[in-house]
Parts: C-alpha cells; sequence; structure tokens
C-alpha cells in the first residue's frame, strides 16, 4: 500500500510516524510547501527504521505531487492549526483553499484515492473536498470521531479509574467544541453500562471534557495536539489496508442516513479496503437525535462560509 500524508507538519509527522511503526504501509510520502520540510521530516523519521523495527519506506517532498502517483490512501493534514482561544471554525478562510488545491493534486495523480480530511473545521473541509474531488462518497473520510471517542475513552477510564481497555465507547456528530455527542447512555466497562459506575454529575463531567478535548490540549500546548490525531488516522489507514471492517465514528457524506443530507458530519462506519464500506445506522435515542440534529446544524453554517 502507497500512503500520501500531505502536510508534514505536526499532525502529519505523527501520522507518518505511527503508519511506518505499525508496518502495514510499503511506502509513505510526506508533502509540504515548506522548502526541504517535508524530505527532513521523512529522512528523519527514516532514521528510525532500524530502531522501530519497521521497513515501509518513507519519502519527502515540497509540492512535487508525481511523486505521490498511485496512492492508495492520501491523508490531507495540511492547513493552519488553532490559537487558543481560537474555534476551528475559525480556520475555514485559510485552510478551505488549502483543501481545496491538495484534494485536486491528489487526484491528478491518484484517481483511485481513497482520501483521509484531517484539517480543520473538519466536517467542512470533508464536505469541501467531496465537492472539489467529485469522489464517490465511499472513498472521502473526515477524521474526527476516532479522536473523539479515544478522549472520551480516556475520560471515562479516568472518572471511573479503570483501564482504558475496560472502556467501549463512540463520539459522533460534528467535529467542534459544542457539536460533538458522547454517547454516554451506550458507553460500556466490559458490557456493563458505564453510567452504572458513575453519578449524573461525573457522568456531565466526562461529556463536557470529551468536547472540549482539543481545546484544553491547545490551551495547554499553544496549538493544537497531534500524537492521538496521528494515532487516530493511522487506525483509520490500518483498517483499509487491512480490509479490517472496523466500525469507526467517521465524517462521511450523509444521502438520508439520519434524516440528514448534503452534509459530512460525524457517524459510525465501517472502514474496509473500499474505504467507507457502509454507515451505519444505530438506534438513537430521542435526546441523542436532538444532539445530531442541532449539530448538523452547526456543521450546515459552517458549510454555507464555503465558496463552491
Ligand atoms: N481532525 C482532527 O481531529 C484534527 C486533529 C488535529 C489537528 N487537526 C488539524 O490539522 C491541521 C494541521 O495541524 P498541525 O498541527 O499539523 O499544523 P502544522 O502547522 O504543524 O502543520 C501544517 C503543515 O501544513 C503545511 N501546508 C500548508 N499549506 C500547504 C499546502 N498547500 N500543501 C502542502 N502543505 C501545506 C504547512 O507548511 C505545515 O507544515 C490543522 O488544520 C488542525 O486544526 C485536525
Ligand atoms: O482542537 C483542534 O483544533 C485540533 C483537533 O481538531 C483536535 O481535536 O485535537
Amino acid at each position: 500500500m502507497k500512503v500520501t500524508v500531505v502536510g508534514a507538519g505536526a499532525v502529519g509527522a505523527s501520522c507518518a510516524e505511527y503508519i511506518a511503526i505499525k508496518d502495514f504501509a510499503d511506502e509513505i510520502v510526506l508533502v509540504d510547501i515548506k522548502e526541504g520540510f517535508a524530505e527532513g521530516k521523512a529522512m528523519d523519521l527514516m532514521q528510525t527504521a532500524s530502531l522501530n523495527g519497521f521497513d515501509s519506506t518513507i519519502t519527502g517532498t515540497t509540492g512535487d505531487y508525481a511523486k505521490t502517483a498511485g496512492s492508495d490512501v492520501a491523508v490531507i493534514t495540511s492547513g493552519i492549526p488553532r490559537k487558543p482561544g481560537m474555534t476551528r471554525e475559525e480556520l475555514i478562510g485559510i485552510n478551505a483553499g488549502i483543501v481545496k488545491e491538495v484534494s485536486e493534486n491528489l487526484i491528478k495523480h491518484s484517481p483511485d484515492v481513497i482520501i483521509i480530511v484531517v484539517s480543520n473545521p473538519m466536517d467542512t473541509m470533508t464536505y469541501l473536498a467531496a465537492k472539489s474531488t467529485g469522489l464517490p462518497k465511499n472513498r472521502i473520510i473526515g477524521m474526527g470521531g476516532a479522536l473523539d471517542s479515544a478522549r472520551f475513552k480516556y475520560r471515562l477510564a479516568e472518572a471511573i479509574g479503570c483501564p482504558q481497555s475496560d472502556i467501549s465507547g463512540m463520539v459522533i456528530g460534528g467535529h467542534s467544541d459544542t457539536g460533538m455527542v458522547p454517547l454516554i447512555e451506550k458507553a460500556t466497562r466490559n458490557s456493563v453500562p458505564v453510567t452504572e459506575f458513575l453519578t449524573a454529575d461525573q457522568q456531565a463531567e466526562v461529556v463536557e471534557a470529551t468536547k472540549v478535548g482539543g481545546a484544553t490540549l491547545t490551551k495547554l500546548l499553544g496549538t493544537s495536539a497531534w500524537y492521538a490525531p496521528g494515532a487516530a488516522v493511522s487506525e483509520l489507514v490500518r483498517a483499509i489496508a487491512l480490509d479490517s471492517k472496523k466500525m469507526f465514528p467517521c465524517s462521511a457524506l450523509l444521502d438520508g442516513e439520519y434524516g440528514l443530507s448534503d452534509l459530512c458530519i460525524g457517524v459510525p462506519v465501517i472502514i474496509g479496503k473500499n474505504g467507507i464500506e457502509k454507515i451505519v445506522e444505530i438506534e438513537l435515542s430521542d435526546a441523542e437525535k436532538e444532539k445530531l440534529t442541532a449539530s448538523a446544524e452547526g456543521v450546515r453554517k459552517t458549510n454555507g462560509d464555503l465558496k463552491l
């Protein structure tokens, strides 16, 4: 498998590193616009191969998309991250132009590629990539829910005082501070509802901490996070590479599912060799449905700022 990662910054390099360490890809190509930057990151990562025990090759290029030709998967991380106090939506002005140009360049050289969009505001950038490339909807995946669900599990394990491996749970909805819908009623600790281990106040705290997970890290780091985002992307790419049919919440172009159409938002999907193999429509409570609908309104509002 050949994987291109556009943007060799914090998240792009972390994606490349986890993909390499998990050792399922033959070739990883990093692309950036900063002269020599992707080449440097690729060389630094390649010098970890004998230490970390992987055989994937990693190369870098400054904007030469010919080097990405024949990619099976491309991850778009190019664009600016937010600073403390900002929302992800405020990044649209700069990132929309970058994501559009990058998606168009990618498909010129890799017509069969599956694109994973990471750049923020992610649901809107995924919609933009879908519209500007015209790729079938199974080949455009927005990464947000896999990360938000990992943060949800971290918060649940912390509140319960148990290992994260005991926890199963998902966050659906938009990848935004207000739009995430952590499905706390459905989350379990080894099949037992987490609600049996937590008071109502603790549950509300976990939900809130999950929703502002990215903002909390941005405040601490001065820029947004990269380790968990990179790890989350690598799991999606691995599910495609291994055709594993694992279920993740991802931003997908909806066509009537969950009563929503013509937008990308986080819902459970099955990931395999064709990208999104299936959108899974789970039974939501009335409260969960209401939150998903409100979240979709927020995403639609941001989509309205796109010049399509
Ligand atoms: N969806 C998610 O869960 C998630 C998680 C973390 C970060 N993000 C988003 O990912 C993006 C990247 O974050 P980061 O921390 O890696 O930022 P960063 O500044 O460290 O890296 C971005 C890189 O993109 C490059 N770039 C800019 N324009 C480009 C172009 N036209 N072609 C190729 N490369 C280009 C820059 O030179 C830079 O190296 C941000 O928009 C951030 O908000 C999303
Ligand atoms: O919070 C951000 O701006 C980056 C990313 O979306 C995240 O959730 O870490």
